[in-house]
């Protein structure tokens, strides 16, 4: 996490697909945490991968899970995505790949975005039998209006780099990876001379209706998880999401 002129650049690097597993989502946390205590003036979050931003959540985390390591895994996630969603300092994705589901979440969690093309992404829970918590469907909501986010949701659209800055979920598109940071930066330094104080102000002023939602919910939000993954079911339908994913590998 190389800090310059106060910006950090954080790259999740967990091969193949930064698939998020309680371990990597720890590790975002602390990060994000330390960022906030150094009084970081801004943050670029992308990937160390060509293809993946991130794949989203490890679905191996919730394929026959034991209980207490599911809601580890859960808790850790929200955590995670408190700290990120309400950070201080101004934050851009730099999404240099493909982004699904949590991937996307982390993407619609920082202030602004920029996209590299040919890559896809958005909320396709609905397409693997699992349901976008609320928290995710808000974060949809407040990027790309209610109506979008209604479609979107329900479909478990994955939009293409040019379907996403036409719906307002990117805010631009650079044509690799350089660009997207170079993209990343230019957005932090129009940022940079404004009162920290006021714009922080501002922003969680934004965003406190989706994170006080999660805040004042969290246990519910954690049992309906548990009991939504633990059926029957889903554990099938997530068994075969997982083939088929290896059997494209094969
Ligand atoms: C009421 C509450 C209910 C629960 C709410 C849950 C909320 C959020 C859910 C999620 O975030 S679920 C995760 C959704 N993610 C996806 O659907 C993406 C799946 N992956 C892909 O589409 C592709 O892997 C990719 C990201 C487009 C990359 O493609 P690529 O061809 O580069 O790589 P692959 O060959 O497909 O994969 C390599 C390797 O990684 C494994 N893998 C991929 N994604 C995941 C994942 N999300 N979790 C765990 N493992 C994953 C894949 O199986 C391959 O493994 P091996 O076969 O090589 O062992």
């Amino acid at each position: 996490m190389p800090l310059k002129m106060g910006v950090a650049t954080v790259t999740m690097n967990r091969p193949p697909v930064n698939s998020l597993n309680t371990e990597h989502l720890e590790t975002l946390h602390r990060t994000f945490i330390r960022l906030e205590n150094e009084k970081c003036r801004g943050m670029i979050l992308t990937s160390s991968s060509p293809t993946v931003f991130s794949a989203g959540l490890d679905i191996r985390e919730m394929y026959k899970p034991e209980l207490e390591k599911a809601r580890k895994f859960w808790r850790t996630l929200q955590d995670m995505w408190l700290k990120l969603y309400s950070s201080p300092y101004p934050t851009v994705a730099a999404i240099n790949g493909h982004a699904p589901a949590g991937g996307c979440l982390l993407s619609l969690s920082c202030e602004y975005r920029v996209i590299v093309p040919k890559v896809r992404m958005g909320l396709n829970e609905t397409q693997l039998g699992i349901v976008a918590p609320q928290w995710f469907q808000d974060c949809m909501r407040n990027a790309i209006g209610e109506r979008e986010a209604e479609k979107a949701l329900i479909a478990g659209r994955m939009f293409s780099s040019e379907e996403a800055l036409k719906v307002g979920l990117v805010d631009e598109i650079a044509q690799n990876k350089e660009e997207c940071i170079q993209k990343a930066e230019a957005f932090l330094a129009s940022q940079a001379n404004l009162p920290m104080l006021a714009r922080k102000t501002v922003k969680l002023g934004f965003r406190h209706q989706t994170l006080s939602r999660l805040l004042t919910g969290r246990e519910a939000d954690t049992k309906i998880f548990i009991d939504y993954i633990f059926q029957p079911k889903v554990q099938k339908g997530l068994e075969m999401y997982l083939q088929s994913l290896s059997k494209k590998a094969a």
